[in-house]
């Protein structure tokens, strides 16, 4: 597979089974992470690894949080979180140690935490795994944050679930990117993409 189909067959998925990457392979995953644009070199991003005997506990963190954030989630969501967080391969937590007295604004650090993520999507995906990128209301808890490392002004941005992929990637339609690009000429632009 040349790099380009590498990158353009990626997809997220959630159908993952065992194996999680081993160590070595993980160190390697996460060195992609650290090629992300970085203005200013603060090196924002911090990850979390969660496996094995650790994931039910996650769980019931997962669970408790969602009792604080969410008190109205019916059960089957909150059955839904616990199964989840309790079955995946592994689980990263996405930490973002932010930095807000600095002069680099606080957004443009957390673009490099994504920009990071998606280097990890794609390295798991170029070497045979898969995975996808969740959140929701959880991580602006600050006590699940702190409970992973993150306390405050750090904070979460998301888990990453990863694993194997069972069975083949469903890959959604993707944009036609012409609808979403355009050329300035001395005024402003107007997009495809944004047309009735
Ligand atoms: C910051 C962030 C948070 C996300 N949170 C969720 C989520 O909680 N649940 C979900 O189904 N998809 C979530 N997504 C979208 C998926 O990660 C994924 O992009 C989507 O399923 C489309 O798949 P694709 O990556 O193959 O295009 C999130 C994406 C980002 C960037």
């Amino acid at each position: 597979m040349t790099p380009m189909d590498m990158l353009l067959s990626r997809a997220s998925t959630d159908r993952l089974k065992d194996p999680a990457p081993s160590p070595s392979q993980l160190t390697q995953i996460l060195s992609t992470a650290m090629r992300a644009p970085d203005h200013g070199r603060l090196q924002p991003w911090r990850y979390v690894v969660i496996e094995g005997d650790d994931r039910p506990a996650l769980a019931e963190r997962i669970v408790a949080s969602m009792a604080r954030v969410e008190p109205e989630a019916p059960a089957a969501k909150i059955e839904k979180r616990r199964s989840r967080f309790s079955t995946m391969p592994m689980i990263i937590a996405l930490g973002m140690h932010l930095r807000p007295e600095h002069k680099i604004p606080l957004w443009e650090q957390e673009m490099c935490v994504a920009a990071g993520a998606m280097n990890i999507l794609n390295a798991l995906h170029a070497t045979g795994f898969g995975g996808v990128w969740v959140s929701g209301a959880l991580v602006d808890d600050a006590i699940l944050a702190a409970d992973l490392g993150f306390a405050a002004p750090a904070r979460l941005a998301g888990f990453l679930f990863v694993g194997t992929p069972d069975g083949p990637l469903h890959t959604p339609k993707r944009a036609d990117p012409e609808l979403f690009t355009a050329r300035w000429h001395g005024h402003p632009v107007t997009f495809g993409a944004d047309k009735d």
